[in-house]
């Protein structure tokens, strides 16, 4: 029989997410989500860094050797003792339901290693090697508003991504029924297509092929844009859709659900102009859900029309602006973009 070459790095990959969103949901649905505002005055939850232990768990145990660029660190949890205490209560629960083979992705021996496991996840990245980029909650304040988050990783080998998987918790399973049960698994391999199935565990809905919508003109879709006006440019991104003939107002969306949605066929372009000359993109806010978009039938670029390099650091250094859009459509909504950025200023 033959496999693909990244077939045995994308099951461990859906798996570890899976497990992990077993665990932020389960936090999301308890009393306490131990929310800390970090450095940078964003939110991290013991969702956050429960969710980075499992997912680095799960790689220890299939893949020793590979790197690990992670967002978060265990400094909260050796400080603060009622935190530490209370998420390993949540993750030993969910290790003893044991819902997701423990056999292919490991445990986590106690609360000393849960947190040297998080720890494992600050390599600097770089241009060579196995190195995979995580984010254990991508859009953790959509995650505290009850909205859309992704527990998220990608494999990046010499700098290409190769791999990607995605739990989306609060994402319907049937586009036909949007208030329906919730809760999605992404994944994608380079060359072999992407796929989705419900999250849940012990759900037996096989995995089945996803595809972007197969619009030939930019003005039948639809975009997608972050939820925080501060992230990107909400203005500019109205004024590239109106110049492509988008009528449809835009859907704001949270995190990686928006690589996602369009993966899936729920809406058709990700647009996000960057709102400050200072912020970098994030490696492990891209690498699945472009890898996810692009085995769907996508492009992922800068505002250029360049490809994104993840072999830069932790940060996509240089990057101006993400556009992922149908294969179809590229060309024309990056001429719209270039239009839109060499407008004068009045
Ligand atoms: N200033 C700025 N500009 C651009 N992006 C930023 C900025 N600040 C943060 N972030 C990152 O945005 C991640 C959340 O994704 P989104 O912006 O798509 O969603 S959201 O609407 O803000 O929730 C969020 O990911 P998480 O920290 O994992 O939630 C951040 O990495
Ligand atoms: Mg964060
Ligand atoms: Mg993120
Ligand atoms: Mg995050």
């Amino acid at each position: 029989m033959s496999t693909s070459p990244y077939a045995c790095e994308r099951r461990i990959a859906e798996l570890a997410v899976q497990r992990a969103a077993l665990l932020t949901d389960r936090i999301y649905n308890s009393q306490v989500k131990g929310t800390t505002i970090k450095e940078d005055k964003s939110p991290v939850t013991l969702a956050d860094l429960g969710g980075q232990a499992l997912v680095i768990a799960a790689l220890r145990h299939a893949f020793p050797d590979d790197f690990i660029v992670g967002e978060e660190d265990s400094e909260i949890l050796r400080k603060e003792d009622d935190k530490r205490n209370l998420l390993w209560s949540h993750i030993k629960e969910v290790l003893d339901e044991g819902l997701v083979p423990e056999a292919e992705i490991g445990t986590i021996r106690g609360e000393v290693d849960m947190m040297n496991l998080i720890d494992r996840g600050n390599h600097g990245g770089g241009r060579t090697g196995r190195i995979w980029a995580l984010d254990p909650v991508d859009g953790t304040l959509g995650f505290l508003r009850g909205g859309q988050y992704a527990v998220a990783l990608g494999l990046m080998v010499d700098a290409q991504v190769q791999v990607g998987a995605m739990a989306c918790p609060n994402l319907p399973v049937e586009l036909s029924k949007p208030d329906g049960a919730k809760g999605i698994l992404l994944s994608a391999e380079r060359g072999q297509g992407a796929t989705e199935r419900p999250s849940d565990p012990t759900s037996t809905t096989p995995a089945k092929p996803i595809h972007m919508n197969p619009i030939s003109s930019a003005a039948e879709g639809s975009f997608c844009e972050s939820v925080e006006a501060s992230h990107s440019r909400h203005d500019m991104q109205a004024n590239i859709a109106t110049k492509l003939g988008i009528t449809k107002p835009s859907v704001r969306m949270d995190s990686q659900a928006k690589y996602a949605s369009i993966a899936r066929g729920d809406g058709d372009l990700y647009l996000r102009m960057p709102s400050s000359s200072t912020y970098e993109e994030k490696i492990w806010d891209h690498a699945a859900g472009s890898i996810i978009v692009e085995e769907a039938g996508g492009v992922v670029t800068d505002a250029s029309g360049k490809p994104l390099d993840f072999g830069t650091g932790k940060t996509l250094k240089a990057n101006k602006g993400i556009i992922a859009t149908p294969a179809s459509v590229h060309a024309e909504v990056i001429k719209a973009v270039k239009e839109e950025l060499e407008k004068p200023d009045l």
